[in-house]
C-alpha cells in the first residue's frame, strides 16, 4: 500500500478551507503566517514556495521576508521582535536552514512560542515531551502522525526505528510516537549496526537526508517505512529509502515526492489556524 501524502493532505486542507471560511463570514479577520527565509537556498526556496502556495488555497496570509544571505543576527531578531508585536499575525516560521553566520538556537528562542508554529521553541517541545495541551508540534512529526492516523495505522506495543536524531524530524517524532505506545529506537551517526535495528522495525522511519540509504536488505517482511528524506541529485528527487527494492517487502510506504514533504506543509496550515483560533478567540 501507498501512504499518499498529496491525498490525505488534500482532504485535510480541504477541511482547514472550510474553517477558515467560517470565521471570515462571521466577520474575523484572515489567519495569517509570516515567512521569513534567509538567503537563496535553492531546496529551502522549493519549500517555502509551496507552504505560501499552501497558505493561499486555504485562505491563510502568507507574509513573506525574503533576506539576504549576509543577514545579521540583529536584524533578523529585530524583524522577529516586530512581527512577535503584531497584533494581526498569527505564526511565524523561519525556513531552516539558516547560513552558519546565524545561531539557529537564539533566532528560534526569539519567536514568542505562541507564534512558533513550528514547535520548535523550547517552550513547545517542553510541551511535547510532557504531553501538555496547547502547545505546537512540530511540522514533520505531526504530519506523519497524521498520515499514520489516516490509514488506521496504530502503533501501541509496535517497534518504531528511526534513522536520524535530528532537531527537526528525529528527536521531536521519538517523543511523539512514545504518546502513541510505540516501543521506539533511535538510530544516528555513532550508531555501530543501523541494519540491526532497521531489520527489526515495525514501523522504520528515515529521517537522514542519504539518498538510498535505506536498501530492500534492510528492512523487515511487512514492515510500514516512512521516507522523511528529500534530496535533489541531478533533475531526480530521491528520499532515503531505496523505493524499488524496498515496496517489494513493505506492506505500506510513503512515495518520495508525495509523501511527507505535502503532510509538512499541511501539519504547518493546521498549527497557524490553531494560533489563529487561539487569537480570535480570546476577547
Ligand atoms: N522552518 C522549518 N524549516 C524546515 C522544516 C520545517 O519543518 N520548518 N523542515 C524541512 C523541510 N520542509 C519544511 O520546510 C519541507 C520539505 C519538503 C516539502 C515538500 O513540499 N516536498 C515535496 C517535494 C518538493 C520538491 O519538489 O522538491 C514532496 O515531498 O512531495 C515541504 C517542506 C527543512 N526545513
Amino acid at each position: 500500500m501507498i501512504l499518499d501524502g498529496r491525498e490525505v493532505s488534500e482532504k485535510i486542507r480541504e477541511n482547514i478551507k472550510k474553517e477558515v471560511e467560517y470565521y471570515l463570514q462571521r466577520g474575523y479577520r484572515k489567519p495569517s503566517l509570516a515567512v521569513i527565509l534567509v538567503g537563496d537556498d535553492p531546496p529551502s526556496l522549493v519549500y517555502v514556495g509551496n507552504k505560501r502556495k499552501a497558505c493561499e488555497k486555504v485562505g491563510i496570509k502568507s507574509l513573506f521576508y525574503h533576506l539576504p544571505y549576509n543577514t545579521k543576527l540583529e536584524e533578523l531578531l529585530e524583524l522577529i521582535a516586530e512581527l512577535n508585536a503584531r497584533e494581526d499575525v498569527d505564526g511565524i516560521l523561519v525556513q531552516l536552514p539558516l547560513p552558519p553566520h546565524i545561531p539557529m538556537q537564539e533566532v528560534i528562542l526569539a519567536i514568542s512560542p505562541r507564534k512558533d508554529v513550528d514547535g520548535f521553541h523550547p517552550e513547545n517541545m517542553g510541551r511535547l515531551l510532557g504531553r501538555l495541551e496547547g502547545g505546537f508540534i512540530p511540522c514533520t512529526p505531526l504530519g506523519i502522525d497524521l498520515l499514520l492516523k489516516h490509514y488506521q495505522i496504530d502503533l501501541k506495543g509496535k517497534d518504531v526505528v528511526i534513522v536520524g536524531a535530528g532537531f527537526i524530524v528525529g528527536r521531536p517524532l521519538s517523543a511523539l510516537m512514545l504518546w502513541r505506545d510505540a516501543t521506539v529506537s533511535v538510530c544516528h551517526i555513532h550508531t555501530k549496526d543501523i541494519k540491526k535495528y532497521t531489520t527489526q522495525a515495525d514501523v522504520l522511519i528515515s529521517a537522514t537526508g542519504v539518498p538510498h540509504l535505506i536498501r530492500g536488505d534492510m528492512v523487515k517482511e511487512g514492515a510500514i517505512v516512512i521516507d522523511v528524506g528529500i534530496t535533489k541529485v541531478g533533475n531526480k528527487i530521491l528520499g532515503d529509502v531505496c523505493f524499488e527494492e524496498v515496496k517489494e517487502k513493505a506492506s505500506a510506504i510513503t512515495p518520495v515526492p508525495g509523501g511527507v514533504g505535502p503532510m509538512t506543509v499541511t501539519a504547518l496550515l493546521l498549527n497557524t489556524l490553531q494560533a489563529y483560533k487561539k487569537n480570535v478567540n480570546k476577547g
